[in-house]
């Protein structure tokens, strides 16, 4: 093949995105790449204590930005409560932002929130970029066409002190989900149902294209949850092509390029997509109408099943390790194989994390909570100050308040329990959250993953339900 053809082969979204922030290629393959935005949160503290060590500055405090999401606390007055451990990883965050000249958004900040939330909806994670965050559902940011990726505490050091990263190509996967999802099901349904099929190992190293008409038809929100959980299948990133809705639902937002520059920015962005015959390392195909209203029952994302269902049996799983893991979840659970699903009753919930709390995620709660009464006590954390503003003007919070549930300030919250919001021992929470391991919302904690729309059906009724069911005859 001649240079020139070479140039011209087709490629997928992924091969374009890494050729562009390619600076320079190892022997051994690997690529030192370009970051486009670096965000920093209170567990970065790691990296800018190598800066300090070594006399170092951030190289590019404009591509860097913080964000104090998951120690701040989430509930009135529970800073008060909070150990100096905690009150201290808040401060630093702001220390080193302040003196490297990093913009933050810390505690208080009009635009504080989990940084998942906030960078898309400020306009910061735009198609194309290279984005990188000492956080593993960095992947989110896929939705809008970047390439996102979590990364390691010494990797963090590498990016502050060099903007760049070396890693290695990863393979590529295209997942087509054709067909229409039913009515009242969503993106997160989709997710845990793509998980309980390939299961947690599936796509690990590679990096995944959500393609297809299903995927075309999620909202934005929605494709910011589908890829908030590719780490949960293995894969580091997960990303949509920008589309149409992508550039109409970016533009205007304070971080974008504005007037003209956004226009030509959608012109570049429209050279995005992979080239029709691209070739992906695998290719795999699902029907988005054999997706149900899906909910785990044991200790790992793939522990899923559709509400309507049973627990499966142990018994029945021929990989020896799989039925092993089954057992010992049930046993973590307190639950038995052959229960009915919506007999799980649960003593609390969680509306919140980089998953499922945007806008669109407290509205699809809200459409079930309305005029009714939660059986179980709850907290709804949304996911940034700005969607917490705007849920309060279109009266959400007076639902859930209405509801008994608790309204709370903007953090990764009760979704892995650092700021002090955890699930007590022993107890059970429908969450809308990503994972579900032992222990994840508190020592002893039970976590069964679903949708906002099922947490607050969960909510209502004090057990694992179909949300359909309670959204029957309302408005949509
Ligand atoms: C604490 C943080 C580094 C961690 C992550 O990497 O994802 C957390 O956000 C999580 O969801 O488990
Ligand atoms: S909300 Fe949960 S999953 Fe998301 S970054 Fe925070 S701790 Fe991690």
């Amino acid at each position: 093949m001649t240079k020139d053809t070479k140039a011209q082969a087709p490629q997928t979204i992924i091969d374009k995105i890494w050729a562009a922030h390619t600076i320079v290629t190892r022997e051994d393959g690997d690529c030192l790449l370009w970051v486009d935005r670096h965000f920093v949160h209170e567990g970065s503290h790691h990296g800018f204590a190598q800066l300090k060590a070594r006399g170092a500055k951030v190289a590019r405090p404009d591509l860097t930005f913080g964000m104090a999401d998951h120690y701040v606390p989430t509930r009135a007055g529970a800073e008060r409560q909070q150990p100096a451990d905690t009150r201290r990883m808040i401060r630093q965050l702001q220390e080193n932002t302040t003196l490297h000249g990093v913009t933050s958004f810390g505690e208080g900040h009009p635009r504080q929130g989990i940084a998942h939330v906030v960078a898309p909806e400020q306009g910061l994670t735009l198609p194309g970029l290279l984005i990188v965050c000492g956080d593993s559902h960095t992947s989110t940011h896929g939705a809008l066409g970047a390439y996102a990726f979590g990364i390691g505490a010494s990797e963090v050091a590498h990016v502050l002190m060099t903007q760049t990263i070396w890693q290695s190509r990863p393979k590529r996967l295209r997942l087509r989900i054709d067909g229409t999802l039913a009515p009242g099901l969503s993106a997160k349904d989709m997710a845990l149902s793509i998980i309980a099929k390939i299961g947690t190992g599936f796509a690990q190293g590679y990096a995944i294209e959500y393609a297809g008409s299903a995927v075309s038809a999620l909202s934005i929100e929605g494709r910011l949850t589908l890829c908030n959980l590719s780490i949960e299948s293995g894969s580091r990133l997960g990303m949509v092509a920008p589309d149409d809705k992508t550039f109409e639902w970016i533009r205007g937002r304070p971080f974008a390029p504005q007037g003209h520059a956004f226009d030509a920015a959608i012109e570049d962005w429209r050279k995005l997509p992979s080239d029709a015959d691209a070739e992906f390392d695998r290719e795999m195909a699902l029907d988005a109408a054999e997706i149900a209203p899906t909910v785990t029952w044991g200790t790992s994302p793939e522990h899923a099943a559709a509400i309507t269902a049973r627990i499966p049996d142990p018994a029945n799983e021929s990989v020896a390790a799989k039925a092993e893991a089954m057992r010992e979840a049930l046993d973590y659970m307190g639950l038995h194989a052959g229960m009915a699903l919506t007999d799980v009753t649960v003593d609390r919930v969680f509306i919140g994390s980089c998953t499922n709390s945007r806008i669109e995620d407290l509205r699809a709660a809200a459409a079930v909570l309305a005029g009714r009464h939660a059986k179980v006590p709850g907290l709804v954390s949304p996911g940034s100050s700005t969607v917490k503003r705007q849920a309060e003007e279109e009266g959400l919070d007076r639902i859930f308040l209405d509801a008994g549930l608790e309204w709370g300030g903007a953090g990764c919250s009760m979704c892995v329990g650092m700021n002090g919001d955890v699930v007590p021992e022993g107890e059970r929470c429908a969450s809308t959250t990503n994972r579900n391991f032992k222990g994840r919302q508190g020592k002893g904690s039970r976590t069964h993953l679903m949708s906002p729309a099922m947490a607050a059906a969960a909510a209502v009724t004090g057990h694992l339900t179909d949300s359909r069911a309670l959204l029957e005859g309302r408005k949509p």
